[in-house]
């Protein structure tokens, strides 16, 4: 039986950016002048061939949004579109240092998008909060940066904070300050490891920072040790199975190790990372999970609920959507 598409769904690891359907990024790029030559395939898809390129395509596609209005679409129309999947929240990376590399000034950004999640939630009803991230490739130095200017900019909809990019470079050690900063002003944190590094990465996560959740993390299935203590520890992957395939870093959806966490007892959750990078989305992603490892609505809603549980949101949000949740009923059949 195919997933009901009306399931209701909460996504919390999508960056904002690598949302931005190719269309829109030509379009911008057109309006503010901006040399995209190379960044689209022929089919009119990202060009790119490895987690290297990827990340390159992304910065660039990120360099298109110049204005506050231009973030504030980019947001409503992604949680347009998430809500007509299903989704009742959604928690959206943001990132300071790709505000700071565009000229725009991170106020604006953070208005904008802020913006666009209220159009959202006033016609839609979806939920939208903000986390914003460092990028690890840039380093330490403009991670500090980033945090600072996270920090003087809180919005009720900034709920954590965080750090994506490149996993290879630096050690997380060196971003134990800028966590710390993040920490102190009562921000939850997330951080990516363990999707193009091994189990270590996820382990140096967990010894270094006080995170509640790792963004992907699903090479820990390496460490039956490690899983152990994410089981014991509680600690949520923020897991994006299209994400990984795409990326190589399993070759087919069968070889994802999504469902061994789970049994294991790690706590796990689906999103959709980079959508149109990757060719998915949020619904796309809980369709194929359903339908590759034969899950009925109510294991697949029982994701729905990790991420609830697991959602930087605040006590009263969080009641809001769990009676949504326990509202839901799947389709009589017939
Ligand atoms: N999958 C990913 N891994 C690391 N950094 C990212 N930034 C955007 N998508 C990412
Ligand atoms: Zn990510």
């Amino acid at each position: 039986m195919p997933l009901p598409s009306d399931l209701p769904k909460i996504e919390l690891h999508c960056h904002i950016e690598g949302a931005a359907p190719p269309a829109l990024v030509r379009r911008l790029a057109g309006r503010h002048g901006i040399d995209v030559s190379g960044l689209f395939t022929k089919d009119g898809g990202y060009a790119w061939t490895d987690f290297s390129s990827f990340l390159a395509a992304y910065d660039r596609a990120a360099q298109v949004f110049r204005s506050a209005e231009d973030f504030a679409d980019l947001a409503e129309t992604y949680l347009f579109a998430s809500a007509a999947e299903g989704v009742i929240y959604t928690e959206v990376f943001i990132s300071p240092d790709h505000a700071r590399r565009s000229g725009i000034p991170y106020a604006d950004y953070l208005g904008g998008l802020a913006e666009g999640m209220a159009r959202a939630e006033a016609g839609h009803g979806i939920i939208g909060r903000i986390i914003p991230l460092i990028e690890r490739h840039f380093g330490p130095e403009a991670a500090h940066e980033a945090v600072r200017t996270a920090l003087a900019h809180l919005h009720p909809r900034v709920v954590g904070f965080g750090m994506a990019g490149d996993e290879r470079m630096f050690a997380v050690a060196d971003f134990a300050r800028a966590f710390a900063l993040a920490h102190e002003a009562g921000l939850p944190l997330t951080c990516h490891a363990g999707e193009v590094c091994g189990a270590a990465s996820v382990a140096e996560v967990i010894d270094a920072l006080p995170v509640r959740r790792i963004g992907h993390g699903v090479r820990a299935i390496e460490d039956a040790a490690l899983v152990r203590r994410l089981a014991e520890e509680g600690i949520v992957l923020e897991v994006c199975p299209g994400s990984n395939v795409a990326l190589g870093v399993y070759p087919r959806l069968a070889d994802h190790p999504l469902i061994r966490l789970r049994d294991a007892g790690v706590k796990v959750t689906l999103s959709s990372d980079d959508p149109p990078f990757f060719g998915t989305s949020i619904g796309r992603e809980y369709a194929a999970i359903a339908e590759t490892f034969a899950l009925p609505p109510g294991e697949m809603l029982a994701f729905t609920q990790t991420a609830l549980d697991a959602a930087f949101c605040d006590t009263a949000t969080r009641a809001r959507l769990q009676t949504r949740l326990e509202g839901w009923r799947p389709p009589a059949a017939g």
